[in-house]
């Protein structure tokens, strides 16, 4: 049995539902695997400017700092979109990152079986899929100084800036080594060295520390053939690793052979603090306070949780096996269900993965008393 401490950040949109969802499975595996987890929470992203001022309070970085992992939803919406630069919601999400030096942002793509249809793509290119995208993320043009607009000359200028320190990619980089070292020993180095100089270095950096790597194979891409043979091939891909925004891109678009952007988790990690896990879906406006959002991208985002902050392993595989069991049997949220499946709402599939992971459970307990 063990106590954790998990700092819940809703956030807004279906972020807040989401979440609510993978509480409730946590608290299923605890009542099931006999484990302490204290839920605290905390404002971030556009509920928090409403009602802090700012979008990432010092109260909700401090709670988080103090436990043993954080949950995430997704922060946003078309409410603080006209909002100057430091008052928009997806500052406190950058910001998080950045204070809890959050750069490794792990982002798997499972393809299942039972969502064979819900894929636009064809069967044969997307069946047994199985890479995973590894992101950098506190660093790269999201954060790059100088950004903004000014005047010059009378007329109106704009800048962002794509800026690296060499540890930062190296960092990453190594990352991705050392999991494709556990996995299939391959890494696919996404960049656009034929235009920049930031992409130059990071390919040398790469080609450095896949020395180290003997036994795994590394290969360069340019990242728009990156996205065309995502769509094309993706089964050539084990361990894709690349800046911040060419990360955040390709993974929506490699999202879709998982079947929908609400089946992709995701893990941002730290080596200095608590981890953060928060699915790379946003707080989708346009289905907000409807209880259609797919939970399952969050649910497997707590997944990842258990095992990498937790090293609950068993635990974690008893969540992926009850989202596996409830896709097989049928149940489909609106957007990966087709050709007239029932649809189910999010609080309908939270309930279904919740009661069989509180039924395998059971059913282990009978046997072991009949074994
Ligand atoms: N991690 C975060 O907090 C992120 C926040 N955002 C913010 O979210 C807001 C909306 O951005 P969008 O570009 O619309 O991206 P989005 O990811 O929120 O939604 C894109 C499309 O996917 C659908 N979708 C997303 N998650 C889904 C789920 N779990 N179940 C079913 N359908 C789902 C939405 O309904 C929408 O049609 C913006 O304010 C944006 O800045 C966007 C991405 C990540
Ligand atoms: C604020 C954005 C960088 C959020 C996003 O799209 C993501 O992290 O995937
Ligand atoms: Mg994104």
């Amino acid at each position: 049995m063990g106590n954790y401490r998990i700092a819940v950040l809703p956030g807004d949109g279906i972020g807040k539902e989401v979440t609510k969802g993978a509480v409730e499975i946590l608290q299923a595996v605890a009542t099931r695997f006999h484990h302490q987890f204290e839920f605290v929470y905390g404002l971030i992203g556009g509920e928090a400017i409403d009602q802090k001022g700012t979008p990432l309070p010092d109260e909700t970085l401090a709670m988080c700092r103090q436990s043993d992992a954080v949950l995430l939803g997704a922060v946003g919406g078309p409410k603080w979109d006209q909002n100057p630069p430091h008052l928009r919601p997806e500052k406190g999400l950058l910001a998080i990152r950045k204070e809890m030096n959050l750069f490794a942002n792990l982002r798997p793509v499972k393809f299942y079986d039972s969502l064979i249809d819900s894929s636009p793509l064809k069967a044969e290119v997307i069946q047994d899929v199985d890479l995973l995208i590894v992101r950098e993320l506190t660093g790269g043009l999201y954060f790059g100084k100088p950004s903004g607009r000014h005047v010059e000359d009378g007329e109106e200028t704009v800048v962002d800036t794509l800026l690296y320190k060499r540890e930062e990619i190296k960092r990453i980089v190594t990352t991705a080594f050392e999991l494709a070292r556990k996995r299939r020993k391959k890494v696919t180095s996404v960049d656009k060295a034929n235009v920049l100089e930031s992409s130059r270095m990071w390919r040398e950096i790469a080609e450095e520390v896949a020395r180290d790597f003997p036994d795994v194979k590394l290969e360069h891409m340019l990242v728009d053939n990156a996205a065309m043979q995502l769509i094309r091939n993706p089964k050539q891909f084990d361990v894709l690793v690349t800046e911040n925004m060419f990360g955040d891109i390709l993974s929506d678009e490699a999202s879709m052979l998982a079947g929908s952007l609400g089946m992709l988790p995701s893990a941002s990690l730290s080596t200095s603090g608590p981890s953060l896990y928060e699915p790379i879906h946003g707080s989708a406006p346009d289905i907000a306070g409807q209880n259609k959002a797919n939970p399952i991208a969050m649910i497997l985002s707590s997944a990842m949780m258990l095992r990498l902050s937790f090293g609950l392993h068993e635990e974690a595989k008893a969540i992926e096996k009850a989202v596996q069991q409830v896709l097989t049997s049928g149940y489909r949220t609106a957007d990966v269900a087709r050709n007239g499946q029932r649809i189910v709402s999010t609080k309908e599939m939270v309930n279904e993965i919740k009661a069989t992971i509180l039924d395998d459970g059971a059913i282990l307990n009978i046997m072991a008393v009949y074994a």
